[in-house]
Formats: C-alpha cells, sequence, structure tokens
C-alpha cells in the first residue's frame, strides 16, 4: 500500500478528497494529526511495597514506589499549566491555590516514562479540565456546584469534548454557550491538545470515558438533593466508573504510542486498568474525607459512607477502605504477571505505567495541599 501521507502534504483538485479520506480510514495508517514519537520504552521493574501515609498511624497502602520525582520539570509543567489557565480565564480569583494544588507535578510523577513537556502538558491539562468540571459543578458548593444544574452542564460537557455535527442556527448557540464558560473552555482547549497527539480511536476511548465518569456524577447529584443514604456498594460501584482510569486512558497518549483499541478493551486489559483507577481513586478518598465532610451538602465518599453505614468510626472505616485497596493493588499485581505473557511491547509498556502511576499518584495525594481541611 502506498504511504498516504505521501499524498496529503499537497494534490489538489479531482479525487484529492478521496485520497485523503482513503488515507485516514485505511487499516493501520497513522493519522495525520498523530504527532510522531514511537516511545515504546524499557523501564526498570516496579517495586511494591507498604507504604505509610498521612500521620503513619494508619495501616499502610500498598502500592508501588514513586518511580520519578524531578521537582524541576514538574515545576516547569505546572507553571505551563497555570499560564494556559490564566489564558482561558480557568480559576479566576484562584489562581495561587490551583498553581499550589499542583496538578502539573501530579502528572509528572503519574508519567515517569514522560519527558516531553508539551506530552505531560496535554495530561495535565485534561485533568486539571475534568477537575474543573468536577469543582465548579458537581463538588464544591462554595464555587456554585448545584446537583439541580449538574446533570444539564454535563450534558454540555459532553458536547465541548465530542462537538456535535453543524445544525445550523442552534450550533451558533452551543458555540456561544461553550465559549462563554471557562469549565468549558478548558474542557474543549484540553481534548483538542489530546487529539493533536492521539488517534481517532484513542480520542474516542477518551470520550467515553469522560461521559461514563459523568453518568456517575449525576447518580451523585442525585443522591445529593434527594438526601437518600446511599449504600456504600452502590457508591462504590459508581465510582469504580468515576476513577483515576478516566486519566490512564491518556497513559498511551502522552506517551507517544497506542495500545490498540482490541487490546485496550480485552476484557482482561480492561479489568486490570479499572483495577488500578479504583484502587488509585480510594487513596483519594481516603485523603479527602474530613475535607468532604466539611462540606454543607457533603459529597460521596467511601471513607464517610462506610462509617456512617456500619456506625463505627472513620477510623475503622478508613481501615476498610485501606483493606479494599490493597487487595485491588495485589490483584492488579497479579493481572500484569498474568498479561505479561500477551506478545505486545505496547501493552506492556502501558501496565508498566499503569502500577507507575499509582505510585506517582500516591507521591501526590501525600503531599499536595488540596486535601488539607486549612487550605486557604
Ligand atoms: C477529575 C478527574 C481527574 C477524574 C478522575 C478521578 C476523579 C473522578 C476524581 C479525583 C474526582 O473525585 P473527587 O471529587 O473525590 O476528587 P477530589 O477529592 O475533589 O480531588
Amino acid at each position: 500500500m502506498p504511504d498516504p501521507s505521501a499524498f496529503l502534504a499537497g494534490p489538489t483538485g479531482l479525487g484529492t478528497s478521496a485520497v485523503r479520506l482513503f488515507a485516514e480510514l485505511a487499516d493501520g495508517a497513522v493519522p495525520v494529526h498523530c504527532a510522531p514519537g514511537p516511545r515504546v520504552t524499557r523501564q526498570p521493574p516496579l517495586t511494591y511495597a507498604m507504604r505509610p501515609w498521612a500521620d503513619g498511624s494508619m495501616p499502610p497502602l500498598y502500592c508501588p514506589l514513586t518511580v520519578r520525582v524531578d521537582d524541576k520539570l514538574a515545576t516547569l509543567v505546572n507553571e505551563r499549566l497555570v499560564e494556559w489557565a490564566e489564558e482561558i480565564g480557568l480559576h479566576e480569583g484562584r489562581i495561587e491555590q490551583f498553581r499550589q494544588t499542583g496538578f502539573g507535578r501530579l502528572i509528572t510523577l503519574a508519567h515517569p516514562d514522560v519527558d516531553d513537556p508539551d506530552r505531560l502538558l496535554l495530561a495535565a491539562q485534561m485533568n486539571a479540565a475534568w477537575w474543573a468540571s468536577d469543582d465548579y459543578y458537581a463538588d464544591e458548593t462554595e464555587l456554585g456546584a448545584d446537583p439541580e444544574l449538574l446533570a444539564g452542564r454535563l450534558a454540555l460537557a459532553m458536547s465541548s469534548m465530542d462537538a456535535p455535527p453543524p445544525a445550523d442556527e442552534f450550533t451558533e448557540q452551543l458555540d456561544e454557550h461553550l465559549s462563554a464558560d471557562p469549565v468549558l473552555v478548558s474542557l474543549t482547549s484540553a481534548r483538542q491538545h489530546v487529539a493533536r497527539h492521539a488517534t481517532p480511536s484513542q480520542i474516542a476511548r477518551v470520550n467515553l470515558t469522560s461521559c461514563q465518569m459523568w453518568v456517575s456524577w449525576n447518580a451523585y447529584g442525585a443522591w445529593r438533593q434527594s438526601g437518600e443514604q446511599v449504600e456504600a456498594w452502590r457508591y462504590l460501584a459508581a465510582r469504580q466508573h468515576d476513577s483515576f482510569y478516566t486519566s490512564m486512558t491518556l497513559i498511551d497518549i502522552a506517551g507517544g504510542y497506542e495500545v490498540p483499541a482490541n487490546l485496550f478493551y480485552k476484557p482482561r486489559v480492561h479489568r486490570a486498568a479499572m483495577r488500578a483507577g479504583t484502587a488509585a481513586v480510594i487513596v483519594n478518598d481516603l485523603h479527602s474525607a474530613l475535607k468532604e465532610a466539611a462540606d454543607e451538602r457533603p459529597d460521596c465518599n467511601l471513607v464517610l459512607l462506610v462509617a456512617e453505614e456500619r456506625g463505627c468510626s472513620l477510623r475503622e472505616a478508613a481501615e476498610r477502605a485501606v483493606a479494599l485497596h490493597n487487595d485491588m493493588v495485589a490483584a492488579f499485581e497479579a493481572d500484569c504477571r498474568e498479561l505479561a505473557a500477551l506478545p505486545s511491547p505496547e501493552l506492556r509498556q502501558f501496565l508498566w505505567a499503569l502500577g507507575a502511576w499509582l505510585g506517582g499518584s500516591f507521591e501526590w495525594h501525600s503531599t499536595t495541599n488540596r486535601y488539607s481541611t486549612t487550605e486557604t
């Protein structure tokens, strides 16, 4: 088959659009918008360990050690992230707090196989945009989050990720709305950056996972509104679709390679990635429990729900969450051993990077001021 990219530089005239379409549809062809960068590298094996957290008095979390702590690179990525937020008007009036949160640091810790600041930035922007939709729409009452408005806002968030086809004057109105809300602008802008480095199937994966995550947020919103007591199992089922798995869909995109869709969605691979995402988000619930309890309309949180349901102390509930986390990570580790037999260097790299993500996220949650109840 001729190299499709040879056609794409310039020919015009009859038949050109067919050639372009063919090039885009050709099986296995590298999409023209996908920046080159095969980055499947050999990585040293991860070390799993019992890691102390918080003040050290809780049972430790079983987790890979953090692979890379590079404060210089983290500061660079974080500063670029803050510049981007300022440009698009995200977090107006709270930009210093956003800088201190250090999402750029999280991403630098969580993607230790990526050195290129621009690729780290695409993940930092996408995560910061997801988090902005979480804070302003779902969680933080004082930032305007309102369960009554949540579903309508998230429907537009979907349009900012996956623009619907033009529909005359209705699209003009949609676009006006999308460009007037900094949260939606951040989603659109971050998604565009991701798209510059991703294949169509990777982009579809990011969109799909965002929507799955938002379905869970709608459930939390409905529960908040009705005031019903939610069982921990029901919350956990929703949380497993609203986990750092979403963030992990960016691993190969940022890394400059692709786990092919039929491998990414192979049930055993999917289960391993979901386990990693859930384990990481349980760590989030452990760190954020006290802060979330302080909101005038507390958000769902595994520790708080277990304590309420079982009538036990927060400490006992946290111990249950730690045990669940540790079982998940051990199961994920076993998944990785089993899946290592599949003959795909991309998959091996991805599985390694999922574990590395856990180690980086552990480090960030232990050091960011986002979950401190005294944060200003
Ligand atoms: C926002 C984002 C990166 C999505 C994936 C993980 C996720 C859903 C969260 C971390 C949001 O959960 P939560 O609202 O509990 O997060 P905070 O505790 O507010 O950071």
